[in-house]
């Protein structure tokens, strides 16, 4: 994932993924205009593993948040250096997510992305749909629609880690480790719907775990209840 060379940027042509244009409108009997890309709508899902309840991510090289950490000095040369800006720099770790490019439903395309990215095969009964909301409301404002599903260990019947020529490294982190990172000074090198997923979790669902800690614990103890961070 880190092996990275021939780093060079390009005019845009013709994407399937991206497509700038302006936008005109008239605003309280004022002329505007607004510079906006349209992008697929998208699935984030959380993955928890209540086998051994720790959260699934995924770590992947993200070319946007890797050349916004290039200097715009350095932005101009013909190659970037990259033994001055290695591959680490766009390293993220976000949910488990995937752009909606296919005629099929948001359930569907998280299950596939869920298979796809993480390995774990999910019944579609096991997605539940939390929300949906707004990403890049700057220049975007696609809408991401969001699942959490439990899995277990069993469910894991495939190695994850993408598809075609995806690179993606599945990470987990216990419930302590994800408050740690929410109350990380940053920079986090996560997206802020993976931090609003997170939030949501450690809100709504991270309790029910935590008890299983604490009886866990308090067997152990015989009896005595002991709080396990
Ligand atoms: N701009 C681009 N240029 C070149 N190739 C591209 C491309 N966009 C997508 N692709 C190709 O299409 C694949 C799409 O991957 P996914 O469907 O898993 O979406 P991704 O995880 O990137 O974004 C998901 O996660 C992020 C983070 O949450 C959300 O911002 C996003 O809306 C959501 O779909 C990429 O692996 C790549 O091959
Ligand atoms: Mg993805």
């Amino acid at each position: 994932m880190e092996d990275l060379k021939d780093v060079f940027i390009s005019p845009l042509p013709d994407s399937p993924y991206v497509k700038p244009f302006r936008f005109n409108y008239t605003q309280n009997g004022k002329q505007k205009s607004w510079d906006l890309l349209e992008v697929h709508d998208s699935v984030a899902i959380i993955v928890f593993n209540i086998t051994r309840k720790v959260m699934v991510f995924v770590k992947q090289f993200r070319p946007a948040i890797y050349y916004n950490c290039i200097s715009p000095e350095d932005r101009k040369s013909t190659t970037i250096d990259t033994s001055k800006y290695p591959a680490s720099l766009g390293i993220a770790l976000e949910m488990c997510a995937g752009i909606i490019d296919k005629d099929k439903s948001v359930e569907h395309i998280a299950q596939e992305e869920v298979l796809e990215e993480c390995g774990y095969s999910v019944p579609l009964s096991g997605l539940h749909r939390i929300t949906s909301y707004r990403s890049g409301v700057g220049v975007q404002g696609a809408l991401q629609t969001f699942f959490y599903c439990e899995v277990t260990d069993a469910m894991k019947t495939e190695q994850g880690g993408g598809v075609d020529d995806e690179l993606i490294e599945v990470v987990e982190k216990t419930i302590p480790e994800i408050e740690e990172m929410v109350n990380s000074p940053g920079p986090i090198p996560s997206p802020p719907s993976c931090l609003f997923a997170l939030m949501w979790f450690l809100y709504n669902k991270a309790d029910k775990f935590r008890k299983t800690y604490e009886h866990h614990c308090a067997e152990c103890k015989k009896g005595k209840m002991v709080f396990v961070k």
